[in-house]
């Protein structure tokens, strides 16, 4: 079984009388690249913060790699990377002196490890250009460097897309892919935009108005989304045969409450109901149905998106 990396269990930070993140419960396992979308102030960087600890929860428990008490979770802590607040860099120094005064700030022995960390974020060729030169894409690959330099096993990322241009979204979320693959960390992504994070999250945790209203598997997402008919029956299994015999399509799943999805026919419903009627199959229901990613999250939160 795969081991849990992450688990909050009612989880709750007040401020005065607002509930900024209530009884919140994720729950991610080791290799996961977990999306928490959000609109603005819906409590994605409250809950980063307190998993963090950067502030203390209000009510509710977290566990990080087994552990629950506090001693416990500041030593699990110590193998997580962090980019929650933008970290300082020097201006005017280049990226090797601004993660070397990192390096011995974590108090990490390893002196090559600047080296290795650089080449692995692109920043390997920078050589003496300082960091007030850097474009944000590099700024960003610098603050990732940062992040990854203890070597961590889980990466807290809050909005770290946050202003990159196209290109650049597609570089970090390769790094992010390849630190995923290749170093094995699992990682936990904040944005406001699903899009930023599709083709690269495994799983997202939909936030708002500080609740966790859905948590869900990427491959679950795009079965929801992906334009089909959702044909309820009163026998799953003869319609089946019906739909694979006469209509010659495996392209279905079945789900467990009588409910068949069919990627095939989505537009001519009348014929598979016609088929599976004339063989004594009973059709409650059939309907056309799958919606963008971006707008599955806006009928998930009510409507009315503005982020
Ligand atoms: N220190 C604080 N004191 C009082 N209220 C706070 C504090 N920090 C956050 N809040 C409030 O808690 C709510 C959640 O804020 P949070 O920053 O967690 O949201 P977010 O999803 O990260 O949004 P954004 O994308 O805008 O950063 C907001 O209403 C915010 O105003």
């Amino acid at each position: 079984m795969t081991e849990t990396v992450l688990k909050t269990k009612d989880i709750t930070k007040k401020y005065k009388n607002h509930l900024a993140v209530n009884n919140v419960n994720i729950d991610i396992k080791q290799g996961d690249i977990y999306g928490l979308i959000g609109k603005n102030g819906a409590g994605k960087t409250t809950l980063l913060r307190m998993i963090s600890g950067l502030t203390m929860p209000s009510g509710g428990d977290i566990e990080l790699f087994n552990e629950t008490s506090n001693d416990g979770l500041n030593k699990s802590r110590m193998r997580t990377g962090c980019i929650i607040e933008t970290p300082s860099f020097f201006p005017y120094l280049s990226a090797t002196k601004n993660l070397e005064y990192y390096r011995i700030q974590k108090g990490i022995v390893d002196k090559k490890c600047v080296e290795d960390t650089l080449k692995m974020v692109g920043l390997e060729d920078t050589g003496k250009k300082k960091f007030k030169d850097f474009s944000l894409g590099m700024k960003q690959r610098l603050g990732l460097a940062f992040a990854i330099i203890g070597s961590p096993d889980l990466l807290i990322l809050d909005e770290p897309i946050n202003g990159l241009d196209p290109t650049g979204i597609v570089e970090f979320r390769e790094l992010l892919l390849k630190l995923n693959k290749e170093k094995n960390i699992t990682i936990i992504i904040s944005s406001h935009i699903l899009g930023e994070l599709s083709q690269l999250a495994t799983n997202y945790g939909f936030i708002h108005n500080g609740h966790l209203i859905e948590q869900i598997s990427s491959k679950e997402l795009e079965g929801k989304c992906k334009r089909h008919l959702a044909i309820k029956v009163d026998n799953t299994e003869k319609a089946t045969v019906i739909i694979e015999k006469q209509l010659e399509t495996k392209k279905y799943e079945v789900l467990n409450n009588n409910e068949i999805r069919l990627y095939d026919y989505v537009d001519t419903p009348e014929i598979v109901t016609q088929a599976l009627v004339l063989n004594e199959v009973m059709v409650s229901s059939i309907n056309q149905t799958g919606i963008n990613l971006e707008n599955y999250f806006i009928e998930l939160i009510g409507g009315n998106y503005n982020a």
